[in-house]
């Protein structure tokens, strides 16, 4: 398990290590330095065939330090200092109005200048030929969009590692990059890799801020899990260790023992959603799949997927009357776990279909797509939503939802699910290339894992499948949605290592599941 944290929390962080604890920020700002240093000689040295080729002679490897006023800049000139100790041709460029330099910045001049580093003032000295450039501009104290001075600096930086093909190694956040919401604050530098110090930062793991802090590393500078206690985190995150977390399969189980799933999905001409939920549920480890659809699925379902149980309706007959329904009710009765939605259509019978189940229906229950349209364009549904549900919605159906356009659920897409979640008690799976999951108590997961090679059809009803599976198998709507979300995630990661990122396919995902849950 991994703790991300926004850059206010981090700030109180490291204020609870200096006063509370005792640590000196010297002593935080020298490891932090040296964690910089030793990923920047890692490059250098591996990472880099031109430049291991020279490393016999130190002196031709050319290091640009790019730093900035505050403490971020003071650790890129430990940065400096210790690079230069070793042997390396490392220049400090100091930017910005000197008036405005920390204590912890003048204190690591002094130091450097003792030490015969190389520092410079003038932005004519950046266009040097630099093998790497580290980004010590802006940390997590980056305030406001960046504007004069600081965005001529930050373009500049971009050209020259274009031109020169020089690696960027970001200190602590790519500058320019919002560490909670991963938004450009007017322009950023793109890295190779960031080393953040302590804790993740929210930042960095949604988009754009993924894309531009390159592989992310967090460097222990000295900070204690005490102090994230005391302060509070932003989200949490899955990692491959948690896995021994998922339910073992007992060995004198039956069917019976691994849950019995209703998959309600399919309308006419639309068969895929179905089978690629009720396939995915089976993969993930469920016991018995019945998939409930209309009567045209019946044959090719059958086909497809004959380990299934197929029962079918005849939508013409589901109207408002409620005895129209009782074969819903009957189905639900028989379930352990539904899922409601995929591919449904938007007809008007849909509506008392949706509203029968969510009704009736006293198991958890996975709500995705038509389903969860539905429910936007009947809001009153909403009065049926409890504990046991679980949303997953795409970015386009969270709008929907939340009547508001896409862009104002990204300004702080934590928030915005938090308090969808903690607005109707439910479990909210917001589905991005970042997905972010709210429990019912308020955390949030942030997903890590997973590719582009997801971002194809059906790939959606997949991930319904394996939460309905886990849900099946024992675990909790909350802890079902974030393990089935970084599930799906590894088995697009493991999908795309074989047939490339461009030729996955859902049923592909379904398949890798198998191996990994
Ligand atoms: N003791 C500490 O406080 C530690 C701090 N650390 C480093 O210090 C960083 C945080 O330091 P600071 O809080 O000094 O903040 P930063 O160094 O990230 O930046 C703040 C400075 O930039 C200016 N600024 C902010 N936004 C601007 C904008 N858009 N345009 C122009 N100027 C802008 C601020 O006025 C301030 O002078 C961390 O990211 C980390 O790298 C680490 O060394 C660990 C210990
Ligand atoms: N670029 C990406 N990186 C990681 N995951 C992605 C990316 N694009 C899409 N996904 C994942 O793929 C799934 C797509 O779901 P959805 O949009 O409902 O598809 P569909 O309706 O076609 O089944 C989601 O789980 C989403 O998080
Ligand atoms: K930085």
């Amino acid at each position: 398990m991994r703790y991300f944290v926004t850059g206010k929390q981090m700030k109180q962080i490291d204020q609870d290590t200096i006063e509370r604890i005792g640590i000196p920020s010297l002593v935080l700002v020298e490891r932090a330095g040296l964690a910089v240093a030793d990923a920047v000689e890692e490059i250098i040295t591996s990472g880099h065939p031109d430049l291991s080729a020279r490393d016999k002679n130190k002196k031709n490897v050319r290091i640009l330090i790019a730093c900035g006023t505050g403490n971020n800049g003071a650790d890129g000139i430990v940065v400096g200092r210790i690079l230069h100790g070793r042997g390396y041709e490392a220049v400090v460029f100091l930017g910005g109005n000197p008036e405005h330099e920390t204590e912890e910045h003048r204190r690591q001049q002094k130091i450097a200048e003792a030490l015969g580093v190389t520092m410079m003032r003038k932005t004519e000295d950046l266009s040097g030929n630099w093998d790497v450039i580290v980004d010590a501009v802006f940390g997590i104290g980056l305030a406001r969009e960046i504007t004069g001075e600081w965005k001529n600096i930050l373009e500049q930086l971009s050209e020259i590692a274009k031109r020169d093909g020089a690696k960027v190694v970001a200190t602590d956040t790519p500058s320019g990059i919002h560490s909670q919401t991963g938004h450009v604050m007017g322009t950023a530098l793109r890295a190779d890799l960031t080393v953040t110090f302590g804790y993740g930062k929210t930042g960095l793991f949604l988009y754009p801020g993924r894309n531009y802090a390159g592989k992310v590393r967090v460097a222990d500078v000295g900070f204690s899990d005490v102090s994230l206690e005391r302060v509070g985190w932003d989200c949490k995150s899955l990692e491959e260790s948690d896995l021994a977390d998922l339910p073992v399969r007992q060995s004198d189980g039956n069917k019976g023992t691994f849950g019995k799933v209703l998959v309600i999905a399919g309308s006419r001409g639309m068969s895929g959603a179905a089978y690629f939920s009720a396939l995915s549920a089976y993969r993930t480890g469920a016991g018995l799949v019945k998939v409930l659809t209309v009567s045209e699925n019946r044959a090719v379902i059958q086909t497809q997927l004959p380990e299934a149980v197929v029962s079918v309706y005849d939508p013409d007959q589901i109207t408002a009357e409620e005895h129209s329904t009782d074969f819903l009710r009957e189905a639900c009765d028989w379930a352990d776990v539904i899922v409601l939605g995929p591919g449904l259509g938007q007809e008007p019978y849909v509506e008392y279909l949706v509203e029968a189940v969510l009704e009736h229906a006293y198991v958890p229950m996975v709500l995705d797509a038509d389903g969860l349209n539905t429910v936007a364009s009947h809001p009153y549904l909403t009065r049926y939503f409890t504990e046991n549900i679980i949303l997953t919605p795409h970015m386009g159906e969270m709008a929907r939802l939340c009547s508001c356009p896409i862009s104002e659920l990204r300004e702080d897409p934590v928030q915005t699910v938090k308090a969808y979640s903690s607005r109707y008690g439910v479990t909210c799976v917001m589905k991005d290339a970042s997905t972010l999951i709210a429990d019912k108590d308020g955390t949030v997961w942030l997903n890590t894992s997973g590719c582009s090679a997801m971002a194809k059809g059906g790939s959606g009803d997949v991930l319904t499948g394996i939460i309905a599976g886990l849900l099946a198998r024992g675990m909790d709507c909350d802890r079902a949605s974030a393990f089935g979300v970084y599930l799906h995630g590894l088995a697009g990661e493991s999908g795309s290592a074989k047939f490339g990122e461009n030729g996955v396919l859902a049923s592909n995902l379904a398949d890798e599941i198998a191996k990994l849950a």
